[in-house]
């Protein structure tokens, strides 16, 4: 805890001087106001002993002038807190992001989009509100109770230890609702992000939902859902309506004892009515901060754990790192030769007993090769991939480029160095030219990139962008025009190429394309990138065949490497891999024909789920 406030006390030093003249500023306005009782018991007396015009007019001018002065206080302390404190949230925030995306893959496999959005969002807007509001009304409240209860004290000690019985019910009863409250409230927030969730999920998926007819039992998960967020909606808000019930109730109950016991001891000459009507205009004035009071310190102990959740990201260890002196080098002129050897990698959350997904790979790729890695479902192609790149690091032995290891160059070398494309294509929302030319050379002129975009597109066959309704430049992606799956690929397979790479990773990324134009795809990317090494997984034949060679992975190991005809005449095993794949390409087509644009990936993972 000690070391959570260090550290927020340190990320607000840029503002610390304008918080304190916040709370200088809050501190006075709540003494000004507790000074009007006084000055009402003043009037009051004055007014028994001599009932003039000019009394009441002194008094109300007086009052009204503090009330002015209180204003204006409070609208100094909004100025020198609210708007330092966002430009504070502003930089938590950015740091946040840029932590989030520096963080390798691995740590995107851990933690789930949810729980980063909802740390993003909430936990920081509730530091932020604490900054600005909270940690200068702790203060400014304690302070206006301590003095306020002297000032009652002062008027009666009896009436004054009234106000306490209840005052401290308050605070705990406030507490603790702050609390539960916020437990609640998180509880809807993580609701609202599931629900958000499922619509989103039906909303995309809903082609295979109809085609399999689960409409209703998507319905009534959703109901289920839904329902669950109504009940904690009603529970927030009786608890609401409870706590507001005692926070009304006992200050009155106790003002309304107060009065009758200040009556009878203004009867008995006790106490003088001045001293009655300060008593209850300082009590009105103080049950406002005893109310928040108890609050206040509940939202304190939230504000402790947003920050503890928020800096439990920023402390993640990025593992993936450009070592402290790079190995130098010019990206364009690399040869764009790859070197695997003894490569071992297995992820973080990896049964023991399940050994490494990559398990001892030695693989030489040959500058401007096309090699492509054939193996059946989950032999470790994909993941071998994101090895060159560091998307992954190895966990035992060494991938060099051009005779580099890939640890010893900056990571913005690799990634100028590499480029992939995945199956599952990722689009932003933005213009087709924007998303091809993302990982573009920046320096380029604007006719440069224009040719490069026209090459990317061509070689990509992806030339249906210039038939759409602004062509390059119409927005597509989520915000943007919806493309099919195919043409999706097509231009994120187009951005791989743009980005002019030394060594092009291809994910099986020509999936969603017909045979034919899969093979005419393969057959450019030969031609027009020759001098690019190309490490492509290949499920369709008809791809593994235009390769330079294949090498077949089984269990995370590289069994054979050889031409497709050298393989097919010496390995049974990947005459046997090759054969299924010829006959899923078979199903696929079948059910291409009957369903057309069906999303085959879902389909397929449906069936297996059914079988
Ligand atoms: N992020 C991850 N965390 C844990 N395990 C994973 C992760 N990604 C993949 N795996 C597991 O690693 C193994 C290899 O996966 P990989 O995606 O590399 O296979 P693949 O050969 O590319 O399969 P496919 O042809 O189906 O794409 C699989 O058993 C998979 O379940």
């Amino acid at each position: 805890m000690i070391a959570t406030l260090a550290r927020l006390w340190h990320t607000v030093r840029p503002i610390r001087f304008r918080l304190f003249l916040g709370l200088l500023s809050a501190l006075v306005a709540s003494l000004v106001a507790l000074l009007i009782p006084q000055v009402l018991e003043m009037v009051v007396n004055r007014l028994d002993v001599s009932p003039t015009a000019a009394a009441v007019w002194t008094g109300a001018a007086i009052a009204l002038g503090l009330g002015l002065v209180e204003a204006a206080l409070i609208y100094l302390r909004r100025t020198f807190a609210v708007a330092p404190s966002t430009s504070v949230e502003k930089g938590i925030r950015v740091d946040f992001y840029r932590k989030v995306q520096h963080m390798p893959v691995a740590f995107h496999d851990a933690w789930g989009s949810g729980q980063l959005l909802s740390r993003m969002m909430s936990d920081i807007s509730l530091i932020r509100r604490w900054i600005a509001f909270g940690m200068i009304m702790v203060v400014t409240n304690a302070v206006t109770i301590a003095v306020g209860l002297v000032l009652l004290f002062r008027s009666s000690v009896l009436l004054a230890l009234i106000f306490l019985v209840a005052a401290i019910p308050v605070t705990i009863i406030a507490y603790g609702f702050n609390r539960r409250y916020a437990t609640l409230s998180r509880l809807s927030q993580d609701q609202n992000g599931d629900l958000a969730t499922t619509i989103e999920q039906s909303v995309q998926g809903i082609r295979v939902l109809k085609a399999f007819g689960r409409g209703p039992t998507a319905l009534e998960g959703f109901t289920e859902q839904a329902d669950e967020l109504r009940r904690t909606e009603v529970r927030k808000a009786t608890s609401m309506a409870r706590f507001d019930m005692f926070m009304f109730m006992l200050p009155e109950l106790a003002l309304g004892t107060a009065l009758l016991v200040g009556l009878f001891q203004t009867a008995e000459g006790n106490m003088n009515t001045g001293q009655l009507a300060s008593y209850f205009a300082t009590a009105t004035l103080v049950i406002g901060p005893v109310r928040q009071l108890g609050n206040l310190l509940g939202q304190a102990v939230n504000t402790m754990t947003a920050l503890d959740r928020h800096y439990e990201v920023m402390d993640e260890e990025n593992t993936i790192t450009s070592p402290e002196a790079p190995t130098a080098l010019t990206p364009g002129a690399a040869r764009g030769e790859i070197r695997l050897t003894g490569a071992h990698f297995r992820f973080a959350d990896a049964p023991a007993h399940v050994g490494d997904v990559i398990d001892g790979v030695d693989l030489h790729v040959r500058p401007g090769e096309t090699m492509a890695l054939v193996g059946v479902t989950g032999s470790g192609k994909s993941t071998l991939l994101q090895l060159i790149p560091r998307l992954y690091d190895t966990t035992q032995g060494r991938i060099t480029i051009d005779g580099i290891d890939v640890r010893d160059m900056s990571l913005t070398d690799l990634r100028t160095l590499t480029a992939v494309a995945f199956e599952d294509a990722t689009l932003f929302s933005d213009s087709v030219r924007s998303n091809v030319l993302i990982g573009a050379d920046q320096s380029l002129s604007p006719e440069e990139a224009e040719a490069l975009l026209q090459l990317a597109l061509e070689t990509a066959d992806a030339g249906f962008a210039h038939d759409l309704p602004l062509g390059v430049d119409t927005r597509i992606g989520e915000e943007g025009m919806s493309l099919s799956g195919g043409q999706r690929q097509r231009l994120a397979l187009a951005r791989a190429i743009a980005a002019q790479p030394a060594v092009l990773l291809l994910d099986d990324p020509l999936s969603a394309l017909d045979t034919k134009t899969e093979e005419r795809v393969t057959e450019r990317l030969r031609s027009v990138l020759s001098g690019t090494t190309t490490l492509i997984v290949a499920h369709r034949t008809s791809t593994v065949a235009l390769a330079d060679r294949v090498a077949l992975i089984d269990g995370g190991r590289i069994t054979a490497v050889g031409t497709h005809q050298e393989l097919m005449a010496s390995s049974s095993r990947y005459r046997y891999v090759i054969a299924n794949q010829a006959e899923e390409a078979r199903r696929d087509r079948d059910i291409e024909t009957l369903t057309g644009e069906l999303e085959l990936s879902a389909i397929r993972k449906a069936g297996e789920e059914v079988r």
